[in-house]
C-alpha cells in the first residue's frame, strides 16, 4: 500500500500552504494576475476561495474534506478563460507543487487531473 495522494500533498496543512502559495502565483502572473489581484480588495471573498480551493483539493486527493463550492463550469462560466491562460495557470501549480518538494509522479498525477478538467473550465 502506497501513501494517499493526500498523505503526498502533506494533507491538511500541506494543502492549505499549497493553495495560498498557487493563489500568490497566480496573482504575481502577467497571464492572469488581471483575473485573481481583484480579491485583494475583497477579503471575505478570497478566504471563501481559498477555502473552496482546500476542499477541492483535499477532497479530489482522498481526505476528509468536503467541497461545497460550485461545479467547475459553474465556477468559470463567462470568464472566457483561453487556452494560454489554463497553461499559465498550470504552471503556476506546477511551479508550487515543485517549490514545496512534491515528488514527481505526484506532480505528473496533479496536472492529470488538473488537464481532464479543461473541458469544464475552458470557455465555458
Ligand atoms: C485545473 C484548473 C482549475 C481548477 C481545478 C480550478 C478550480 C477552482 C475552484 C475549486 C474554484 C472555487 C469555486 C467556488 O468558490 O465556488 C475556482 C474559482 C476560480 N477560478 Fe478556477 N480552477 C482552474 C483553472 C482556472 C483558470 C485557468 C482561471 C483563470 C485564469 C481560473 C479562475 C478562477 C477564478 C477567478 C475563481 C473565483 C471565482 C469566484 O469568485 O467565485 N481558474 N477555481
Amino acid at each position: 500500500m502506497g501513501t494517499s495522494m493526500y498523505e503526498r500533498l502533506g494533507g491538511a496543512s500541506g494543502i492549505g500552504h499549497l493553495v495560498d502559495d498557487i493563489v500568490e502565483a497566480h496573482m504575481a502572473n502577467p497571464l492572469i494576475q488581471a483575473r485573481f489581484l481583484p480579491y485583494r480588495e475583497q477579503p471575505e471573498r478570497l478566504a471563501a476561495v481559498k477555502r473552496h480551493l482546500r476542499d477541492f483539493l483535499g477532497m479530489g486527493s482522498g481526505g476528509p474534506e468536503q467541497y461545497d463550492g460550485k461545479g467547475m463550469v459553474g465556477a468559470h462560466r463567462g470568464m472566457n478563460i483561453g487556452a494560454e491562460e489554463y497553461m499559465a495557470a498550470m504552471d503556476d501549480i506546477l511551479g508550487v507543487l515543485t517549490k514545496h518538494g512534491v515528488d514527481e509522479q505526484t506532480r505528473k498525477d496533479v496536472l492529470a487531473i488538473a488537464y481532464s478538467l479543461k473541458g469544464e473550465i475552458l470557455r465555458v
